[in-house]
């Protein structure tokens, strides 16, 4: 009797579980001790500044001082992430114990695409067949694709995948296929089988169609196999149909309740989306493409979870629906929050990882922390919702417009109805926003090019939390741009819109301290105020070498106590940073990328974001959003797989990184000539350090100015632009350094 009265009463097997790191306790303490020495640095600072006997001098101390400043205040932000960082694991095989699959909630995913010759059309479709072949009830799966480039060719694309489709999910299900994206799936090490042949065989056949349609740019009539497809594609692509003005395009290409697969078991729903365009009207970018999926989807299944993913990542685990359900079905832990966070990773990484694209910090170690305190914040993709975070906190629900929209509301109707359709349409439409609180106080945030960052603020500021779960096996992989320019392109489009949510009325600062406390405004702040590195670096990359070259000294020497603070601050801050990347599952080398990285983002896309937004501010020039490149050039692809670095086209971002790198090989030169004159190290030594540290991190540079012939070298024209600044630079220095004496 007994026995089964503990038996009934067990608690259910856990489907989760929490654990803070140990590594919080030293960080919690080194945090006291750094702060102690910042303190003693300003105090000498401070000292510095009220002796200066020149103009001169005070300046150079002045910026030093400034400098160090934004230093602190950077480091200050990033001790919120380093106080209670947590770590996740979740139970996926105890989910069917708590949880029958047929009770599994419904589930829409939408994935956004925007131009159909930076994102190949194939791998947008890649993309949709990972997710439809997801582990899950396939009835209670939609996905919908969201195509801003209102291209005929991605269209023509989905068709095409809807077809292979219904081949692609039952092999993958027969064979318990774990890499269901079929690119992925293809470039691995496969079984040999014939069923497996035919599959590629016809999986080939949709890439020689779909690549071709996109390198002609039309679809040659031998490609459409059926009179429906000529219907659909000539109803909607009339003649005056361009980009930037047309009507809302919304076909259903599967339909779960009619469509199977060729196994007789039921498709996925499909959908294509290409909301409505007109030039009078503002489409804020990806979150006004987001927010019509939101709308779209509403009117046709209505699942009450949401997940959103960008057309590059595509899913690497089958599982994860029901990962993610382990926490949606339980809200013991953390009863408001309101979505799951997977990390952004990404496939094809050369072994250094030159361009730190895996941003480490950004996507894996700040969310830890973030984590332990109220949740992590929002990064644009891989991240599963409650529908009801979109529509108010968790106690102020704030009601839609119409009643269709409502997160509470079940649809019955067929989505492919007549009336459906109507609505879908309607809500699409580009007047429909007007005078409602889609984009204030409802869906996606807009006025920030950084969407995601700044829906998940604003969405931590009502009141919802959030979860980062970090999977052994990655759950999303994406691509990553393989040039620099790209990579300082998207940096740069990112400072302009955080630089807009921290000067905004509700800066994490201001607002978000009272909103969610000091510790998660601070996080925010992080990121919002992430582009003023710009000033610190650019000083430290230029002054000690212009002063070096003219003989100046302006760090202390190297008998005085205040050297060795410097140096604590200098080794500790980089010490703890390598030590952290290092834990975070990296390697020396990618960390070495990684902080020659920030150097090179703060000389350039920083400073450039900046200047761009302040434009924007000015009402000079606007800046949209302009999509990162996927696209794969092979000579490219080469030379980012053997670590060289790419250059190739010119841009006022690699003059000043170009002259940056010039200024402090000379300096360098130049100081070990000034030690064998002076005899002696004591005056110039942290400057020659500096300016040495520069040189190691500029190395790349000097192969692509002076020694490379490949395509990817440095423009001639950049190379001899910057060392003419670097002269202008030097003459100008020493007259006005000159002036002091
Ligand atoms: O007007 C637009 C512009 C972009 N996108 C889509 O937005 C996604 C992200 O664009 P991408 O060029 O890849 O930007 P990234 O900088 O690589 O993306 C990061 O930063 C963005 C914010 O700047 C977030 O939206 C992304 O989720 C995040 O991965 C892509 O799927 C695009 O198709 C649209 O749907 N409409
Ligand atoms: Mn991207």
């Amino acid at each position: 009797m007994k026995m089964t009265t503990t038996a009934t009463t067990a608690p259910p097997p856990p489907l989760h579980s929490l654990r803070p790191l140990r590594r919080r306790h030293f960080n919690r303490l080194f945090a006291v001790v750094y702060a102690l020495a910042l303190l003693s640095l300003f105090y000498q600072h401070i000292l510095t500044l009220i002796y200066s006997k020149t103009l001169i001098s005070l300046l150079i101390s002045l910026s030093l001082f400034i400098s160090d400043v934004l230093l602190a205040y950077m480091w200050s932000t990033t001790q919120a992430f380093r106080m209670n960082p947590v770590h996740r694991r979740v139970f996926q095989e105890n989910l069917h114990k708590t949880l029958d699959r047929k009770d599994f909630p419904a589930m829409d995913i939408f994935i956004c695409t925007a131009d159909p010759y930076k994102e190949p059309p194939f791998n947008v479709v890649n993309t949709a067949l990972s997710v439809m072949a997801y582990d899950y009830p396939t009835e209670k799966l939609s996905v919908y694709v969201s195509d801003d480039g209102g291209s005929e060719l991605t269209m023509f694309a989905f068709m095409e995948a809807a077809k292979f489709g219904k081949l692609w999910l039952p092999f993958c299900k027969e064979n318990n296929v774990i890499e269901r994206c079929p690119d992925a799936y293809f470039s691995s090490n496969y079984a040999l089988k014939a069923k497996t042949l035919e599959i590629k065989m016809m999986y080939e056949s949709m890439k020689i169609k779909v690549e071709n349609v996109v390198e002609r740019g039309k679809i040659s009539d031998e490609y459409i196999s059926s009179e429906e497809e000529r219907q659909i594609l000539s109803q909607y692509w009339t003649n005056d149909f361009t980009r930037q003005n047309h009507p809302s395009v919304i076909q259903v290409l599967l339909n779960s309740s009619k469509d199977v697969d060729s196994e007789g078991e039921s498709m996925p729903n499909l959908v294509y989306v290409s909301r409505e365009k007109s030039k009078t009207s503002p489409h804020h970018f990806k979150a006004g493409a987001l927010n019509a999926l939101l709308r779209v989807s509403a009117s046709m299944t209505n699942a009450p979870i949401v997940l959103t993913l960008d057309c590059d990542m595509y899913s690497n685990d089958p599982l994860t629906p029901q990962r993610a359900l382990c926490y949606f079905t339980d809200k013991s832990s953390r009863p408001n929050y309101g979505y799951i966070q997977f990390p952004q990773r990404f496939h094809g990484l050369n072994k250094a990882d030159i361009y730190a694209s895996e941003h480490k910090r950004l996507f894996l170690a700040n969310p830890v922390g973030m984590d332990g305190l109220n949740g992590t914040s929002y990064v644009g993709t891989g991240c599963f919702f409650r529908r009801r975070v979109f529509f108010g906190g968790p106690s102020l629900f704030v009601q839609p417009e119409i009643p269709e929209l409502d997160p509470n509301q079940i649809v019955g109707k067929l989505i492919d109805g007549q009336d459906v359709l109507r609505l879908t349409r309607h809500v699409a439409g580009c007047n429909y926003e007007n005078q409602t609180n889609w984009g204030s106080k409802m869906g996606f945030r807009y006025g920030s090019l950084v969407e995601d960052y700044y829906t998940g603020y604003r969405l931590q500021c009502e009141g919802w939390e959030s979860i980062f779960y970090d999977p052994i096996r990655p759950a999303f992989l994406g691509d990553v741009p393989i040039s620099l320019n790209d990579v300082l392109s998207q940096t740069k489009r990112w400072s302009v819109g955080l630089l807009e949510v921290g000067f905004s009325k509700y800066s994490p600062l201001t607002f978000g301290i009272r909103a969610m406390g000091i510790l998660m405004g601070q996080s925010y702040a992080h990121y919002a105020f992430w582009p003023i590195w710009w000033f610190p670096v650019t000083i430290y990359a230029f002054l000690p070498s212009l002063a070096l070259l003219n003989a100046i000294p302006i760090f202390p020497k190297v008998y005085e106590p205040c050297f060795l603070l410097y140096m604590f601050l200098i080794l500790g801050a980089y010490g703890q940073d390598c030590l952290d990347f290092i834990l975070t599952q990296g390697t020396f080398q990618r960390w070495w990328s990684d902080q020659r990285m920030w150097l090179i983002r703060s000389l350039s896309a920083f400073i450039f974001g900046s200047i761009e937004y302040i434009t924007k501010c000015l009402g000079i020039a606007t800046h949209g959003f302009n999509v990162t490149s996927k696209v794969m050039d092979d000579e490219q692809s080469k030379r980012y797989d053997q670590g060289i670095f790419e250059f190739g086209v010119s841009s006022p971002m690699f003059v000043l990184l170009a002259t940056a790198a010039i200024l402090n090989l000379v300096a360098f030169v130049s100081g070990f000539v000034l030690i064998l004159k002076e005899r002696s190290l004591d005056n110039f030594f942290m400057q020659i350090l500096i300016a040495g540290f520069g040189v190691l991190n500029s190395l790349p540079f000097y192969g692509a100015m002076f020694l490379r012939s490949d395509k990817g070298r440095m423009p001639t024209n950049t190379t001899i632009t910057s060392t003419l600044l670097v002269g202008v630079l030097y003459g100008v220095a020493s007259l006005i350094l000159k002036t002091r004496s």
